[in-house]
């Protein structure tokens, strides 16, 4: 990683949680001494929890934010929810284009890229996902796939680009505990920032997601354009996602 760059560490809490365990996560999380450390960290939590999230982390450096965004400012669109809204909890972040909303809510490419245009202009940076499954992987199209899936977020400009966020996920990664190699990751990572191009491609954070633990953060996190990780299982517990972003 570039000195240019911060490191970033984003816990993705997907649907777990209650109020009691946030409370106690939240707690850990604020409890747990950071001075000696200048990764950001940050939480993407479900909707319902935006408002405990923004009680809990205010003026702390912990960073919030959701896991999804309308395309729509506001209207008649029963169970969407709005960038504004998602500014009246303040959060930073927005993740978008997770393979999970691609695979179960058939996400496009394009609506995803949507959803990135809606976080910029309503103030919030969004975390755009990309990657793999493994059989496109084992058929050789990783790069290729990713590079289609971001063609729509590069066609926004990179004006718009350089306030984004990129995770590289690859599918076969998420939840299932198989890791990619740094290298592996890495390879990745390079082509993402090669098809980000123009200036300041080399500020753009790109991080790495799937099965991130404390005993492979810091390998993974030794890459040139490995910026940071996007955590899920292991940001459920404060220890473990401490222990990655230390
Ligand atoms: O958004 C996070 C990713 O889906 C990774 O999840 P995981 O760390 O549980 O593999």
């Amino acid at each position: 990683m570039t000195a240019t760059r911060t490191r970033l560490v984003l816990g993705n809490w997907k649907m777990h949680g209650n109020l009691a365990d946030n409370t106690k996560l939240l707690n850990a999380l604020l409890a747990a001494p950071r001075a000696a450390t200048t990764t950001q960290m940050g939480v993407c939590v479900p909707f319902p929890y935006l408002a405990q999230t923004a009680l809990a982390l205010s003026g702390s450096s912990i960073a919030w934010g959701a896991q999804d965004i309308s395309v729509h400012a506001q209207g008649a669109y029963t169970g969407e929810v709005s960038g504004g809204m998602l500014k009246d909890f303040s959060c930073h972040y927005v993740l978008v284009g997770h393979s999970e909303r691609r695979a179960m809510h058939a996400e496009s490419d394009q609506l995803v890229s949507d959803k990135a245009r809606a976080a910029l202009t309503a103030g919030l940076t969004p975390v755009v996902c990309v990657g793999e499954s493994l059989a496109e992987r084992d058929a050789g199209q990783a790069v290729s796939v990713i590079t289609r899936q971001l063609a729509p977020v590069l066609a926004l400009g990179s004006e718009a680009v350089l306030k984004m966020v990129i995770a590289y996920e690859p599918v076969w990664a998420i939840g299932t505990g198989r890791t990619a190699t740094p290298e592996q990751a890495q390879e990745v990572h390079a082509a993402i920032r090669a098809a980000l191009k123009g200036a300041g491609a080399e500020q753009v954070q790109i991080l790495y997601g799937g099965s991130v633990k404390a005993a492979n953060a810091a390998s993974l996190f030794a890459m040139p354009d490995i910026d940071g990780a996007l955590v899920g299982g292991a940001s459920l517990v404060a220890e473990d996602f401490l222990a990655i972003a230390a």
